[in-house]
């Protein structure tokens, strides 16, 4: 009887994106549908498998669900590409071109699978690579919903490039053209500049790779059944109703780690949550945050992708040491693109640092976030890091490196203003402006705007919530199609 409901019980194939902050999204969405009984297979790159397994207990912590299988696959790479930088672009063409057979193969052979339900019946892709998965999916009929990790906002800027570059909006025009608003991002004409679009469309080429990828993979997500945002209608509503008419199945169920959290509450699991973790995380910081006075730290750390170069860490730190504020500082240990020679660091920021800072190599963010130490986060705006700080109350000051990420920092700053957007400049002045803004000057206004969103967030997930119910919705959806 067991076997034979196990049989009938849909296996939903999750496939992110091999980089931490998709994957980390996507576990969490597995970790979610694997609560409402489905069986999940969980997809990562052979990279990214062995990074997880090096640095989290990640069996143990799954094997609380029946039927969770975890599997690899190539990304087509070298084992010595960087996987980091702008060097990550690479990876959107080697798997569109070299994975594309496998994953069919492994669909078809039944090595994605268990005995008891060997078939997938159900796919969710990271919408980035939407292309060749969606190619494959309606191959073999099987519907394919996208995940897409990044913000709605992000989303629609990638989904309207077509009619910038129509209406001759791209190519910029030079350094001074950047202040320039953007008029063909219905709904961001008011606030986005040239500035503020994905760094990709910083480009004299419009056939480059880079755009092209992203801009060709974005519109795939209208041939999917329907597309799943970690966002929330609160956040991002009047952006969500301009991709509804492209799009017109949505399901916004953000931010998924207070989502994943509240329901791992619900079922009552003593074990500890999952992470996939693809550094080292050091804990040692947490006992230095205990030791600091209530939203005194200013918590700074660039993600898992963005390099930086010696004279940008430069004017970091000294922005930093010269606030005098205290900061806790996320050194990944590719972070900086030369090799950082101690014997050049001044004595001023050794000795600041050693005073009012802490640097670790990586840390749990979201423990990191939800210290009551921490008063301010200077982030690269990543998405999740930027619903992370939402979900935990804390503003922001945002220095976007790539991507969606440029995008990220004009609504936090001009939209949710719930922080400040220091894009393009990285001056140690501006830095220690910028913080003693945040952690001093405007901290009430800044921390009760953060405060106030933050609330609205977590209603979102709750019973009765917009986010809690487009999931109900989902979960609905996907076993509507199995039968
Ligand atoms: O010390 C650290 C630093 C980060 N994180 C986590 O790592 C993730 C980082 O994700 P994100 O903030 O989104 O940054 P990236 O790693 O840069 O993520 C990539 O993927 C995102 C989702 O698609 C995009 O929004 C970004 O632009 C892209 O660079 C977050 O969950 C963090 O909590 C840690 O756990 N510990
Ligand atoms: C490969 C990077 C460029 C686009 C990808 C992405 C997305 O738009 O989905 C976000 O950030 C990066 O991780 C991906």
């Amino acid at each position: 009887m067991e076997q034979q409901k196990a049989q009938h019980r849909p296996r939903v194939l999750i496939f992110p994106f091999p980089a931490q902050g998709h994957v980390n999204a996507m576990l969490k969405l597995a970790e979610l549908l694997a609560m409402e009984g489905l069986h999940i297979t969980f997809l990562n790159t052979h990279f990214i498998h062995n990074r997880i397994l090096l640095h989290n207990d990640i069996q143990a912590c799954l094997s609380r669900y029946p039927g969770f299988l975890l599997k690899t696959i190539s990304d087509g790479l070298p084992d010595e590409h960087p996987r980091s930088g702008d060097k990550i672009m690479d990876i959107i063409d080697s798997m569109s071109i070299r994975s594309k057979s496998v994953f069919k193969h492994m669909l078809v052979s039944g090595e994605l699978g268990s005995d008891d339900s060997p078939l997938v019946t159900c796919i969710i892709a990271d919408g980035i690579v939407g292309w060749f998965t969606t190619d494959i999916a309606n191959e073999l009929h099987i519907p394919i919903y996208h995940f897409r990790t990044i913000g709605a906002c992000s989303f629609w800027v990638y989904f309207c490039v077509p009619n910038l570059i129509d209406a001759g909006e791209l190519p910029i025009r030079g350094e001074e053209d950047m202040d320039r608003l953007t008029k063909r991002v219905p709904g961001m004409e008011k606030f986005l500049r040239c500035r503020d679009l994905p760094s990709f469309c910083r480009v004299k080429d419009l056939t480059d790779r880079d755009l092209v990828s992203v801009v060709r993979e974005t519109h795939q997500s209208p041939r999917a059944q329907a597309l799943i945002l970690n966002t929330f209608e609160d956040l991002e509503g009047p952006v969500l109703s301009h991709i509804r008419i492209h799009c017109p199945k949505i399901y916004s169920i953000g931010p998924l780690n207070i989502h994943h959290k509240l329901r791992l509450t619900d079922i009552e699991t003593t074990s500890s949550p999952s992470s996939s973790n693809l550094f080292e995380a050091d804990r040692s910081c947490m006992a230095w945050l205990d030791a600091q006075p209530l939203k005194s730290v200013m918590y700074v750390s660039f993600g898992s992708i963005a390099v930086i170069t010696k004279d940008q860490l430069m004017e970091f730190w000294h922005g930093l040491v010269k606030s005098k504020t205290r900061f806790l500082w996320v050194m990944r240990p590719d972070l900086v693109d030369e090799d950082r020679d101690k014997a050049q660091i001044p004595k001023e920021l050794l000795d600041g640092t050693r005073e009012r800072g802490f640097m670790v190599g990586w840390v749990n963010q979201e423990e990191v976030l939800a210290h009551p130490a921490v008063g301010g986060f200077l982030t690269h705006s990543g998405w999740n890091s930027t619903l992370e700080s939402i979900a935990a109350g804390v503003p922001m000051i945002c220095w976007p490196y790539f991507a969606d990420q440029q995008v990220n920092s004009r609504f936090v700053s001009q939209v949710w203003k719930i922080g400040m957007d220091m894009k393009d400049v990285c001056d140690r002045k501006i830095v220690e402006k910028m913080v003693n803004d945040l952690m001093v000057e405007r901290k009430e206004e800044f921390a009760k705007a953060a405060d106030e969103l933050c609330t609205v967030a977590r209603k979102s997930v709750n019973e009765g919530g917009s986010s809690y119910c487009n999931w109900k919705g989902l979960i609905k959806d996907i076993f509507k199609v199995e039968n």
